[in-house]
């Protein structure tokens, strides 16, 4: 199972409870029950399973919440933090400073994606105008010097090691003394993954680490690695102090959920997660908009973000106006369409959005979802100006739908399909922008504040939203921030207020 669709179990099962009439002890349990089960098939330790369902019925007990309590909101809140809980562990990871030096030493078993990780690390860094380097000090397998090498070339990255050097000890240490010298912000040097005894491995990270004396120690996991992951981190974090952690390849069909694990057995937060092979798959990992996603919550501040990324600058305001009149059409459905397939990944986009589970749009299926774009594109090629400009379901009857699968060469079920797709969207995802207030034509920083103070209106707890001077009093905060340099989302709000998702 991999994580996203743990996610979509874990909605599922809310869903079910919040169609309940009533909640009692028996739909908790059978929730619980479910999201359990989940989180088990996803590999997440026992343990941490437990702990967690116990909290949450510690939290959430039935007999003492007066009437009126919200009670799916009190169980839903409670759910979100308890994942939170176990992915932070409450301390952030050490930060290198640009322009001061600062050494990174990765360590992980051999096929983790240690090495490819070391390089996308340095190479998202250099992006950011970082002077990164790469050292390889792993002695043991053949190969690895070249490796690194090959990637370290390719992204334009200096790099150091050595054929006939067998000590890594020797190589770490004077790596990590020549970038020094020229001035590198970021020294990451790569380990053995394998040795001939497993003892061995630990007790030279050990050496290594207390040799260079690493300002932080990322361990690299595989997502695959199942319930072993706890085990894995917890040795490694035993001869090395972890202070961060990398989870890898989160594109395959890995269960997602020994990132949980790793978090709990190092007590240190994932980074950055691995989602495929190329040197920029490589993902920052912010706890409280992944779990929100998980929960199929939505993280508006991505959304937005994913917005100004995909839809072109000029056609924002308009588009967003549209949307929050209620106005989406099948025209804009087919303007979006065109605008992702130009920017993708799709599944990136709508993950975000509040209600609609990543589960819809697999990465994996990346190549599916956009066949099946097009797909509708054509089909929409086939409609009139008319039913494209229209809100009106009505006016797609069933002689209109059969000539549009004539046009298009399609079946007449392809048709219904797209138009369902039309009506989930138009309903589920749009409909949620309704009557917000848009400001003019190329007023978006106003037009994101306003959309994240809505969001953040329903995230703050009612007593700190009144203390702020509710609505207008966030709207004008958010507005004072974003002319300190930059608009702040959900998450930095968040942070400020000390708070949680709702
Ligand atoms: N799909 C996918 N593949 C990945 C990811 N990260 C690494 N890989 C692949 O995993 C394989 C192993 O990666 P390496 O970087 O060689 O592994 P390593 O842990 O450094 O191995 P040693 O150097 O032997 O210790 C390679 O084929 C990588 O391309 C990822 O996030 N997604």
């Amino acid at each position: 199972m991999v994580l996203q669709q743990l996610g979509g179990s874990i909605t599922r099962a809310l869903q079910q409870m919040s169609n309940a009439t009533i909640i009692d002890e028996k739909v908790l349990n059978e929730c619980l029950n479910e999201i359990t089960r989940a989180l088990l098939q996803s590999d997440v330790q026992f343990k941490l399973v437990r702990d967690m369902q116990n909290n949450i019925k510690k939290i959430v007990n039935l007999d003492h919440l007066a009437a009126g309590h919200n009670k799916r909101n009190i169980i839903h809140k409670a759910i979100f933090n308890e994942l939170c809980k176990i992915l932070d562990p409450g301390k952030p990871a050490f930060a290198p400073k640009k322009g001061k030096p600062s050494v990174v030493m990765f360590v992980g078993l051999q096929g983790s994606g240690k090495t490819t990780t070391c390089t996308k690390y340095a190479f998202y860094h250099q992006k950011k105008g970082w002077k990164p380097a790469l050292v390889c000090a792993d002695t043991f397998r053949a190969g690895a010097f070249d490796q690194l090498k090959q990637n370290a070339t390719k992204a334009k990255i200096p790099f150091y090691g050595s054929y006939m050097e067998s000590d890594p000890v020797k190589i770490a240490v004077e790596g990590v003394e020549r970038f020094k010298k020229e001035n590198c912000d970021l020294i990451i040097v790569d380990t053995s993954g394998r040795h001939k005894q497993e003892a061995a491995l630990f007790e030279e990270m050990r050496q290594v680490s207390e040799a260079m004396k690493p300002d932080l120690v990322i361990f690299v996991m595989d997502s695959s690695i199942g319930q072993a992951a706890f085990d894995q981190a917890q040795a490694f974090k035993q001869s090395v102090a972890v202070g961060a952690v990398i989870i890898t390849k989160m594109d395959g069909h890995a269960k997602g959920g020994g990132a949980l694990s790793a978090v709990a057995a190092t007590k240190s937060p994932v980074i950055f997660i691995g989602t495929g092979e190329h040197m920029d798959e490589f993902e920052i990992f912010d706890v409280k908009p992944f779990v929100s996603r998980l929960l199929g919550m939505g993280d508006w501040s991505g959304f937005m973000d994913k917005i100004h990324e995909v839809v072109p600058m000029d056609q924002q305001p308009e588009l967003l106006q549209k949307l929050s009149e209620g106005n989406f059409t099948m025209r804009i459905m087919y303007e979006q369409y065109q605008n992702i397939l130009k920017m993708g990944p799709i599944g990136q986009v709508f993950s975000r959005l509040p209600g609609f589970s990543a589960e819809l749009m697999p990465k994996g299926c990346e190549k599916e979802s956009q066949a099946k774009i097009k797909r509708y594109m054509y089909m929409m090629d086939s409609m009139t100006n008319e039913e494209l400009d229209s809100t009106n379901p009505k006016l797609m009857n069933e002689s209109r739908i059969m000539r549009i699968a004539r046009g298009s060469g399609r079946q007449v079920r392809d048709v219904m399909e797209m138009l369902e797709e039309y009506k989930q969207l138009a309903k589920k995802i749009w409909s949620q922008l309704k009557g917000l207030k848009i400001p003019k034509k190329g007023e978006m920083s106003a037009l994101s504040r306003n959309m994240n103070a809505q969001h953040m209106s329903k995230v703050l707890p009612p007593q700190m939203l009144k203390q702020i001077g509710g609505m207008g009093g966030l709207q004008n905060l958010m507005k004072q921030m974003g002319g300190m340099g930059g608009m702040p989302g959900a998450k930095d709000m968040m942070g400020m207020f000390g708070g949680g998702e709702n």
